[in-house]
């Protein structure tokens, strides 16, 4: 991204410019793949990480729920545990009291006294007291009045309705100190399995109260109280529970004989997860609630988060990925592709580092064979313009220089000639009567005299000096640094190694030659047409001679 401030025009205008380069066919190809790849997982991971989420939370909260609620009921029965062992022992004949005197003044001091050691032992215990069959009543500090009937009282009634077995926990509330009281009692019997009457003790809810109240900060909408075997609602903390609550749990709890377990409901809107333990010595059963949305919520919380996580975890994976493989397979690959044009095209300026893989090996291997390729190319062209440089200057049936080349070489030496002073001459002969040799033994014959006799003259030629072929039988022969006399020596030589080849079918070939010194006075066509001449008037002389 470029950003560019157009100042020009107004302080206060910026111009952004996002330059996004465009994706290579691979590249585009990698991050389609990589995406679904990425997006198949995510999708695998979500589901697999929301089901264990799911699963793990429901177990935490279910489990945390079971804690809750075993704590609660131990903590209760922990707390009325010594006020029953403090009724079992006063309604026993253990404690060595005899109940059936408790007319007499002696026993009853003897109960009161057992009964205020209770009380000081026990700080729970807030009255312990005795009601027997003929309605009197026995407790410390406290005088009844006279009307009082035991034998009517809850308390009386209560254990007389649970007998052998002490009585069902009973919550009731003080009227004048409005505090919550729970009240449990024990009749006792003479030998004869008469009822005598029944020991009472009343203690504090208060430590239940506080073991009820127990919140719990995961789980705000945690719920404690206890319900009667019944499924009444006996104790719970000060809010007030819908009397659907306990409908429906006690539809559930009459079908379980279990004593303790979960359970599932509805309230109203709201659906409930709760935990119970029943306590059978106090016909009682604690029951541990929340509100399944208090668990749900966290978990869809935390899963939602671990989502995104997941989520941003995997495209940030995806873009390395993509990053990683566009590093070191795509940009050398596209380098690559950019080096082998260059080099095709003949530009070699450029030169790129391959990354140290099989991609960057490929890619040095390319090259190098690409320019091996190029260089072999290049042998090869040279080669062919060379052998078309020779064709264009050699003639084809006797191997010598042909009529272009010979014309280039005289330009040149004229040049020579001018620049350095150094003279040359041209000689050109042409073949007597060539015509006769090709009618009487056949063209291939006369190809062989020309072909050998363009051999013989080159042989006694130096090699400074070169032998073209001027047309049809005509030869033409320059000499650097050769004045007018040495052309003529050579001429002799020429006649003399013609004279002396012996060609085939016998023939005798002889030659007419016209030969010339280049002076400042010459032009190349002059020369030429001079040394013609020359040869003509050779001919015209009767042949196989030399005309200077
Ligand atoms: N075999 C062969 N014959 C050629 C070639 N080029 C030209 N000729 C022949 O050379 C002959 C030249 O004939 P003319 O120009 O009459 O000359 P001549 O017969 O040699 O007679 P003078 O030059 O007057 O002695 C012709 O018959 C051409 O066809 C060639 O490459 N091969």
């Amino acid at each position: 991204m470029a950003i560019s401030y157009d100042g020009a025009a107004e302080y206060s205008r910026f111009s952004v410019k996002l330059h996004i380069k465009p994706l290579s066919t691979l590249e585009r190809q990698i991050f389609v793949i990589t995406t679904s790849v990425a997006l198949i997982a995510i999708v695998l991971i979500s589901i697999s990480v929301a089901a264990i989420f799911y699963k793990q939370g429901i177990e935490n909260a279910e489990s945390v729920l079971r804690n809750k609620n075993r704590f609660i009921a131990t903590q209760i029965q922990g707390y009325v545990a010594p006020l029953r062992q403090a009724l079992e022992y006063s309604s026993s004949t253990r404690s060595g009291l005899n109940h059936l005197h408790h007319g007499e003044p002696e026993t009853q001091e003897q109960i009161l006294q057992l009964f205020q050691v209770l009380q000081n032992t026990i700080p729970n215990i807030n009255f312990i007291f005795a009601g027997y069959a003929d309605g009197s009543l026995l407790i410390n500090n406290y005088t009844p009045p006279n009307d009082f009937d035991s034998t009517i009282r809850p308390w009386y009634q209560a254990a007389l309705k649970t007998y052998p077995r002490i009585s069902d926990g009973l919550p009731y509330q003080e009227i004048k100190s409005k505090e919550w009281m729970v009240s449990f009692s024990k009749a006792f019997t003479d030998d004869q399995q008469e009822v005598l009457g029944v020991i009472s003790i009343d203690a504090s809810m208060d430590a239940i109260m506080k073991a009820l109240a127990t919140q719990d900060t995961r789980y705000p909408t945690i719920y404690n109280f206890v319900l009667d075997q019944q499924g009444m609602i006996l104790i719970h903390a000060d809010t007030a529970l819908p009397e659907s609550v306990h409908q429906s749990i006690a539809t559930q709890l009459s079908s379980s004989e279990l004593s303790t377990d979960k359970l599932n409901y509805r309230d109203g809107d709201k659906q409930r997860l709760a935990h119970y333990h029943r306590i059978d010595e106090l016909g009682w059963i604690v029951v541990t609630e929340v509100d399944i949305a208090d668990i749900r919520d966290p978990i869809i919380r935390t899963i939602a988060s671990s989502l995104v996580f997941v989520i941003l975890a995997s495209l940030m994976t995806t873009w390395l990925l993509s990053l990683g493989l566009s590093r070191y397979l795509i940009t050398p690959l596209i380098k690559l592709h950019k080096r082998v044009q260059e080099i095709t095209e003949g530009k070699d300026d450029t030169h790129y580092r391959f990354p140290n893989n099989e991609i960057g090996m490929i890619s040095t291997a390319i090259e190098k064979l690409t320019e091996k390729a190029l260089v072999q190319k290049n042998i090869e062209l040279n080669e062919k313009n060379q052998l078309l440089n020779t064709l264009s200057h050699t003639d084809q049936l006797t191997s010598i220089a042909n009529r272009r080349r010979m014309l280039e070489i005289l330009n040149k030496e004229i040049s020579r000639y001018y620049r350095d002073q150094q003279p040359f001459s041209v000689l050109m002969f042409d073949i007597d009567y060539f015509k006769r040799i090709n009618d009487t033994f056949g063209h291939e014959a006369g190809d062989q005299v020309l072909i050998q006799l363009a051999q013989v003259v080159k042989n006694s030629i130096r090699e400074s000096d070169t032998l073209g072929r001027w047309g049809g039988e005509e030869f033409l022969l320059i000499c650097p640094g050769t004045r007018l006399k040495n052309a003529e020596q050579i001429a002799e030589k020429i006649f003399t190694a013609i004279h002396q080849h012996s060609f085939p079918k016998k023939l005798q070939i002889t030659i007419s030659l016209g030969l010339s010194e280049f002076t400042a006075t010459h032009s190349p066509e002059t020369l030429l047409v001079e040394i013609d001449q020359k040869m003509y008037r050779a001919k015209q002389a009767g042949r196989n001679r030399i005309q200077i």
